[in-house]
């Protein structure tokens, strides 16, 4: 796999630095909060298993699924539910855990379900922030790293399902998915 990558982004450790940095200030803006911390699949588990490991606070874990790239390179422009929380969030503090912040619309779409209800507070930490690609309004409150325009993939981020594995993040090579 490593011979589509044109070149890496971040390394695993550079990416395990970012963790402690966001591990370590989200647990303590959360200190006896017990939030919610939700997982977006497929991409942010890695991130998620990670950076929660760095946090020493009481907290409960979920996941959610929404899909709106379907592993091409370019949104779809509908966000779609796949999978849905399985913990109520009424009045409760919510932290999203993002693997990238492209578009915006991934992240527009679960914080207006998240606000129909009525959870007390959402927060957004993405290890990736692309805000050349912003469609919609959409910000995170604890960023890992800003990224160039680029397609990039690894570390739970993909291309057709593929390179979630790689351990670090990486720009794929443009003739990998051109004339797809
Ligand atoms: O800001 P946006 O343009 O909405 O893009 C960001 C979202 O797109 C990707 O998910 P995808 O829909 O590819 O599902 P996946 O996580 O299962 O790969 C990524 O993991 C984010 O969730
Ligand atoms: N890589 C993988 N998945 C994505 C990206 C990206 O750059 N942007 C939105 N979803
Ligand atoms: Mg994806």
């Amino acid at each position: 796999m490593d011979n589509d990558i044109e070149r890496v982004l971040y390394s695993e450790e550079t990416i395990k630095e970012a963790c402690q940095r966001l591990g370590h200030q989200m647990a303590h803006d959360y200190q006896d909060k017990n939030p919610i911390i939700v997982g977006v699949l497929k991409g942010a588990v890695l991130f998620m298993t990670d950076v929660i490991r760095e946090m020493d606070i009481l907290a409960e874990l979920d996941f959610i699924d929404v899909s709106s790239y379907n592993g091409g390179t370019a949104s779809s422009g509908e966000v779609k539910l796949v999978h849905d929380l399985s913990i109520d969030v009424a009045d409760r503090d919510i932290i999203l855990v993002e693997d990238i912040i492209d578009t915006g619309r991934t992240l527009k779409f679960m914080q207006d379900l998240l606000k129909e209800r009525h959870a007390h507070s959402i927060k957004v930490c993405t290890l990736l922030d692309k805000p050349s690609g912003r469609v919609v309004e959409a910000k995170a409150d604890y960023v890992g790293f800003i990224v160039p325009n680029e397609f990039v993939v690894g570390y739970g981020l993909d291309y057709g399902d593929q390179y979630r594995n790689l351990p670090y993040v990486g720009v794929l090579k443009p003739e990998i998915y051109e004339n797809k």
